[in-house]
């Protein structure tokens, strides 16, 4: 099986890493980058890790190479950094990147599907969902998604699992919608071995207003946090991206927050969705309360209108 990742920055990279560091996920990794000496250079270094994994070759080259590939990952585009997106009372956050990034994709994802036709894409480019939108526009199918908002229901768990001092992964928590500022933490449905989380948490003298106030933060602005610290966030999500694919390629039928067009919807987002061949193969509603419906539904207007945004952009 083979796999591409279409830009080789600190996510395309931490992305391939994973991937040959998973194991047994795939025979074959194609790096491409516009930057071809960095391609280089990243698939040079990951060449000599390989014999410690399971048999995978890792190469770089150019959208030729990608025929045949089973998924193409895009990791493609300016960051957060780069993309002046790290102000924590800019409620656009990562959306800032649209415009920019829309033009990215109007480069390459027509030049992936020309070699790659049958591939499965997964977009990782901020903002991951209104670029899903527009790459399922631009590929003319629909085996496109997003990794959405697996990410932050990782750093929900982990931000819960810390409060309660158990071990994250005892934590059964969703974060649904976009993958931004409008994203929405369903504390309602949050437990851990079957008990709410809202009735562990607050014991300690703390507010369950205060505490939720605090999580709810950290993980709004998770990625702000890295990157005052490393000026960019790449290790979780290369993580997260190498588990995807895997779940692609395998057929697991796992389920898992990632985006992908929703019918009912209108527009591509994160709920309850089931990856398998193909990708998402079926999506569901998490049950929520009133409050949690209302904010979805904010989410989902402001999705509608950067998918409208972003093929705006790509097409004129
Ligand atoms: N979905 C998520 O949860 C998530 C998490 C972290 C970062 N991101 C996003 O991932 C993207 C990549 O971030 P990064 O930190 O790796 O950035 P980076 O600047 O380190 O790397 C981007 C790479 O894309 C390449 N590139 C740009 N335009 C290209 C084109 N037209 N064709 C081929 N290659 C091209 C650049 O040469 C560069 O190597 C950003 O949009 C970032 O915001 C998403």
């Amino acid at each position: 099986m083979r796999v591409g990742v279409v830009g080789v920055g600190a996510v395309g990279s931490a992305t391939a890493l994973s991937l040959v560091e998973r194991g047994g996920t795939c025979r074959e990794i194609v790096l491409i980058d516009r930057n071809t000496a960095r391609a280089d250079g990243v698939a040079a270094d990951l060449r000599y890790a390989a014999p410690l994994s399971p048999t995978v070759d890792v190469c770089s080259g150019g959208y030729h190479d990608l025929s045949g590939a089973a998924v193409v990952v895009i990791t493609a585009g300016v960051n957060e950094k780069a993309g002046g997106a790290t102000d924590r009372s800019d409620h656009r956050g990562r959306l800032r990147l649209l415009e920019t990034n829309a033009k990215v994709f109007a480069d390459i994802v027509p030049q992936v599907v020309e070699v790659a036709p049958q591939a499965v894409l997964m977009v990782v480019t901020d903002p991951p969902d209104p670029l899903a939108d527009l790459t399922r526009h631009l590929a003319g199918h629909d085996r496109v998604f997003s990794t959405g908002t697996l990410i932050d229901s990782l750093r929900f768990r982990v931000q819960l699992a810390d409060r309660l001092r158990v071990r994250p992964r005892d934590v059964q928590a969703l974060v649904v919608g976009e993958h931004g500022t409008s994203e929405v933490l369903l504390w309602s449905s949050a437990q851990v071995g079957g008990i709410p989380v809202t009735d562990l948490l607050g014991q300690d003298g703390q507010s369950l207003e205060e505490l939720r106030g605090e999580v709810e933060n950290d993980i709004r602005y998770a990625n702000i946090t890295i990157i005052e610290g490393t000026g960019a966030s790449q290790y979780g999500i290369g993580a997260v991206s190498a588990r995807l694919v895997e779940a692609v390629l395998r057929d697991e039928r796992a389920v898992l927050p990632v985006a992908a067009h929703s019918s009912s919807h209108g527009v591509t987002l994160s709920l309850s969705s089931v990856l398998g061949a193909g990708g998402v193969q079926q999506m569901h509603v998490p049950t929520m309360t009133p409050e949690e419906h209302r904010a979805l539904h904010e989410s989902v207007q402001v999705l509608r209108d950067a998918a409208e945004r972003a093929v705006a952009v790509a097409t004129t």
